[in-house]
């Protein structure tokens, strides 16, 4: 009959404490005999053995390192091996998330079976050293007489190159997926500081999301799998011998869904944000310092650009000036022409987005915006520079019924129809739409609902909460047509001069 893992490391035990008593033997006992008998100790137990095990310790060699291995551990028995187990432990961890954080308890083991094979995990508690040399610890609970706490790992020798090759990659590759999905996202802007630029960042949370997002299907679902295949690309991008990054130009009308874009591939890729400012940048190398404190995994975004380069080429040309740009109300400021090798350089930017410094970091999303492709610099906008150019346009029939989903909850109405038709004759942004939509825009209306929800009182409350639903749709939808109808009267006026 096969011995249990228990019985086998009860065994190894048994024979431990063997091999310290040989090595305890009186001096007149002879000293080869008592060198090849604890030699033979370890040796035996490894033939007899059928089972090898891995520790796993809670710190690393340096003590104050935490094992990230450790953690991989914690994070896959939690969502593998939870449901078998008796003894667990609760934890508060996250402190925006309200659900405690169930792990397994010390000492309690659990099985898994990988292909075929059975795992054998315990958490083992601190344990006691040895008495020897005294190291002094600065470490909170990891005192220096004190083993930190371990995942202890059992199989079957036969199982060794299965554990080696595959179940321990795919428990790190799952560990590193999760803390990407879980971790949370910050939002970078450049700030400056007695003459010098750093970044400083907020939790990010945008709650945008692809299938929120009101345009195109196809285009939509395009984009969406190009983002994805970027991120599974690393191994390409070296194959190739490109530098592991992709630029997006999105163009559009203002309102058009630009910035909540950017949001949407944050939350898609579960990337951080970098939102570069560069009117507060004082010169390329300034600007290097910054893209170089940047992370990969990250989108490095340049609102505006349009706006950006009518400085950025002005500041080229030398020309003393101020310039105002009325349409997003931004100063342009050049100084002095002996000075321009001190400024940021339209050159400057590129060299990052795929001249020489593009190579420095891997999985960065470049992604410039503007409301006016035509004023961009060809050199900017070249191919391959920037690897798409999306086009954010007006909101027509299927963006808006995209929205009328998100906001009222509603596949299809009466007015469906006449809103289509105004909405193919006259240009209106999503952004305008989505204004409407929103439930203060029925304020006018709200008395009508109350009134109705008044008389209804005592009906059941989800024949109550359907009828609210349904009246809030339909005056949202009104005002909506009442907008698009002003919008079209006003467009088909002639300007009062061209009357005179
Ligand atoms: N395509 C869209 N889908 C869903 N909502 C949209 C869309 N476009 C605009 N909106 C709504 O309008 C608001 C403004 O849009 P957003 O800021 O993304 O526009 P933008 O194109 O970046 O404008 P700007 O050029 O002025 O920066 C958003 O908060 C969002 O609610
Ligand atoms: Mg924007």
């Amino acid at each position: 009959m096969a011995l249990s893992v228990e019985k086998w490391v009860g065994f190894g035990s048994a024979m431990a404490g063997f091999g310290l008593l040989w090595s305890r033997m009186p001096e007149h006992v002879h000293d080869e005999a008592r060198h090849i008998i604890s030699s033979l100790v370890p040796m035996l137990m490894s033939c007899f053995n059928p089972y090898e095990q891995i520790s796993i310790s809670e710190y690393g060699d340096e003590r104050f390192r935490r094992n990230k291995m450790f953690d991989a551990v914690s994070t896959y028995l939690r969502s593998t091996c939870l449901d078998v187990a008796s003894n667990l432990k609760a934890e508060l961890g996250d402190k925006s998330k309200d659900d405690p954080l169930i792990s397994l308890d010390e000492d309690q083991e659990v099985v898994d079976n990988f292909d075929g094979a059975r795992m054998w995990w315990r958490l083992c508690p601190k344990s006691a050293k040895k008495k020897g040399a005294t190291i002094i610890s600065l470490l909170p609970g990891d005192s220096d007489d004190e083993h930190p706490r371990c995942y202890r790992l059992v199989f079957h020798k036969r199982h060794r190159k299965l554990v080696l090759d595959s179940y321990l990659p795919r428990i790190v590759r799952q560990w590193r997926e999760q803390t990407a999905t879980d971790r949370q996202r910050l939002l970078f802007t450049n700030h400056s500081q007695q003459g010098k630029s750093h970044w400083i960042n907020v939790p990010y949370n945008p709650p945008a999301k692809f299938d929120m997002l009101a345009m195109d299907h196809s285009k939509k679902v395009e984009i969406m799998e190009d983002l994805m295949a970027f991120r599974e690309a690393k191994a390409y991008h070296s194959k190739v011998g490109k530098a592991w990054k992709r630029g997006y130009l999105l163009y559009g009308p203002p309102g058009t869904g630009k910035s909540t874009m950017i949001g949407a591939m944050a939350n898609l890729l579960g990337y951080d944000v970098y939102d570069l400012d560069l009117t507060s940048i004082k010169d390329n190398a300034e600007l290097r310092k910054l893209f170089l404190d940047t992370t990969d995994k990250s989108i490095i975004v340049i609102e505006d650009i349009d706006a950006i380069e009518v400085e950025l080429t002005t500041k080229r040309k030398g020309k003393e000036a101020v310039q105002e740009n009325s349409d997003k109300r931004t100063v342009v400021e050049v100084r002095d022409k002996t000075k321009d090798h001190g400024k940021v350089t339209l050159s400057g930017l590129l060299s990052f987005v795929d001249g020489l410094w593009s190579a420095c970091g891997s999985e960065r999303i470049f992604v410039f915006t503007t409301n006016h492709l035509d004023r961009l610099d060809p050199a900017l906008i070249r191919r391959g520079r920037m690897d798409r150019h999306i086009e954010m346009s007006y909101c027509r029939f299927e963006a808006f019924k995209m929205l009328a989903k998100s906001y009222l909850g509603i596949t299809e109405h009466s007015l469906f129809g006449e809103i289509g038709q105004l909405l193919d004759e006259i240009d209106t942004t999503p952004a305008d739409v989505a204004d409407n939509l929103m439930l203060r825009a029925r304020g006018k209306r709200g008395g009508e609902i109350d009134r109705l929800l008044d008389e209804m009182n005592g009906a059941p409350a989800d024949h109550m909460l359907r009828v609210k639903r349904r009246r809030e749709a339909d005056a949202c939808l009104a005002g909506l047509v009442e907008t698009l109808k002003k919008a079209k009267m006003k467009s088909a006026t002639p300007p009062m001069d061209s009357m005179e």
